[in-house]
C-alpha cells in the first residue's frame, strides 16, 4: 500500500465524476514544466526527419509513431522513458526545426487552453548540425514569439516563456547557466537540469547553482522522481532550487499515523514553508514508475497538505497528454471540480518565473475572471463531492 492510498483510505474521497472536456479545454491553464522536446506533434517529427534523412524513427505514419512513443515510454523506467528523446533531438538540429518546433508548441499550447507557459529544453542536445548554443537558443525564442503571433491570430492569448536544461550526466551545466543568465531579459526565465536522476546527483554541478544564486538567477531542480528525498533535500538546500520538478517521493517524508493524524519530516516541512512548489506530472510519473495509479497518485495528498502543487505534461508526446487531459484524469480520480483546477493554476502562476507584477495581473486579470466566467456557464455541473454535500 502506498502512502497515498492509505491517505485515501483515511479520507473518504469522491468517487469518479468526470468534468465535461470542452469546459476543462476552454479553462485557463498554466503550464510550468512542459518539454520542447517531448511534445513534437507526430506529424512534424516524421516530416523533419524525412527532410533531414533521419531513417531511424520506428514508423513513418504519424498516428502510429505517437502511440509507439507513448508505449516505448510506459516502461516503469526513467532511464527507458528518456531513450525515446533521442529520436525527437536527432529532428531538432537547425534553426528552421527549432522554429517550427517551438511554434507549434505555443500554437498547440494555445489551443489547449494555456495561458502562460514554461518550456524547457537541453541547448546541448541541438548542437549536431553545428549551431551554437546562443543560436539554439535564438531560433527556439523566435519559435515562440511565432507561435504566440499565430495563437493570437487565431483568438487565443499565450505567453511562452523559455527554460534552459542541463543535462545530470553531462558536464556542461555551468555553460548552461550562464547561458540562461545571458538570454534572461530575452525570453529565458530560468534554469532547470534533467536526465536520469539515479546515480548523477545533482550537486556534482554545485558551480553551476553557485553561479545561478550568485546571479539571483530562477532555478528549478527534477528531483525525487527515480531518487526519493536525498536528491530533493540536495535540490533544495545545495542547489536553491525555487522549484521542484516532480518532487512526488517528498512523500517518504510525511507519514500518516492510523488515525489519520499527519506528521511532516523536516525536509516536507520546509518544502511546504517555503512554498516551493511542486511541479506534478501525473501521466508522466504513472510511465516511468514514479506512481502507480491515478487514484493512487499523491498529488491529492500533497495538494490537501497544502504543498503548492500545480499540474503538469511533463512531456505531450512522449507521454501522450494535454494538459486538458491531465485535468480530466485528475477529475475522474479525486472528483475534482473547477474549484481544483483554478486552485493548482493559481498556484503555478504564483510559482511562475515572471516578475510579481506580471504572477499578480496574470492570477487577477486572466485566471480569476475566466474561472468567474467558466463557473457562470457550468451550472449545470455539479462535482459529486457538492452533490454529495447538498
Ligand atoms: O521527467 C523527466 N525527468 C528527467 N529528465 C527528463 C524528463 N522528461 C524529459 N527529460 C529530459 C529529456 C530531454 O531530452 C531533456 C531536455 O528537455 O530532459
Ligand atoms: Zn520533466
Amino acid at each position: 500500500m502506498t502512502l497515498s492510498d492509505k491517505y485515501t483510505d483515511a479520507l473518504p474521497h469522491s468517487p469518479a465524476h468526470p468534468l465535461p472536456e470542452d469546459l476543462v479545454r476552454q479553462a485557463p491553464k498554466v503550464l510550468l514544466h512542459d518539454h520542447l522536446d517531448g511534445g513534437l506533434r507526430p506529424r512534424t517529427v516524421v516530416e523533419l526527419a524525412q527532410e533531414a534523412g533521419y531513417d531511424a524513427l520506428p514508423t513513418t505514419v504519424p498516428a502510429a509513431l505517437g502511440e509507439w512513443f507513448r508505449d516505448a515510454a510506459d516502461s516503469g523506467s526513467l532511464e527507458r522513458y528518456l531513450e525515446t528523446f533521442a529520436h525527437t533531438c536527432a529532428v531538432m538540429q537547425t534553426a528552421p526545426a527549432l522554429f517550427r518546433i517551438a511554434a507549434e508548441c505555443a500554437e498547440d499550447l494555445a489551443a489547449d487552453g494555456v495561458v502562460y507557459a514554461e518550456v524547457r529544453f537541453a541547448p546541448e542536445q541541438h548542437l549536431a548540425a553545428g549551431l551554437t548554443l546562443d543560436e539554439v537558443v535564438d531560433a527556439v525564442n523566435a519559435g515562440f514569439r511565432e507561435g504566440e503571433r499565430r495563437a493570437a491570430a487565431a483568438g487565443r492569448r499565450i505567453l511562452v516563456s523559455t527554460l534552459l536544461c542541463a543535462m545530470r550526466h553531462a558536464d556542461r551545466a555551468l555553460e548552461i547557466a550562464e547561458l540562461a543568465v545571458a538570454h534572461r531579459d530575452r525570453g529565458v526565465a530560468g534554469f532547470d537540469i534533467a536526465g536520469g536522476e539515479i546515480g548523477n546527483p545533482a550537486s556534482r554541478h554545485a558551480a553551476a547553482f553557485d553561479h545561478l544564486r550568485s546571479e539571483g538567477a530562477r532555478v528549478t531542480v527534477h528531483a525525487g522522481e527515480a531518487v526519493g528525498m536525498e536528491s530533493i533535500r540536495e535540490a533544495v538546500l545545495r542547489c536553491g532550487a525555487h522549484r521542484i520538478g516532480h518532487g512526488v517521493r517528498i512523500t517518504d517524508d510525511i507519514e500518516i499515523a492510523a488515525d489519520g493524524s499527519v506528521r511532516l519530516g523536516r525536509l516536507a516541512s520546509y518544502v511546504r514553508d517555503m512554498r516551493i512548489a511542486l511541479e506534478v506530472c501525473p501521466t508522466s510519473n504513472l510511465q516511468t514508475g514514479a506512481a502507480t495509479s491515478y487514484p493512487g497518485h499523491p498529488i491529492d495528498l500533497l495538494r490537501r497538505l497544502g504543498f503548492r502543487v500545480c499540474l503538469n505534461t511533463d512531456n505531450r508526446l512522449v507521454s501522450g497528454t494535454t494538459m486538458t487531459q491531465e485535468f480530466q484524469h485528475l477529475a475522474t480520480a479525486f472528483g475534482y471540480g473547477p474549484a481544483e483546477l483554478e486552485e493548482f493554476t493559481v498556484n503555478a502562476a504564483k510559482a511562475a518565473f515572471l516578475p510579481f507584477d506580471e504572477r499578480t495581473a496574470l492570477v487577477d486579470e486572466v485566471i480569476r475572471p475566466g474561472y468567474a466566467r467558466l463557473r457562470s456557464r457550468s451550472l449545470g455541473h455539479v462535482p459529486v463531492r457538492d452533490a454529495a454535500a447538498a
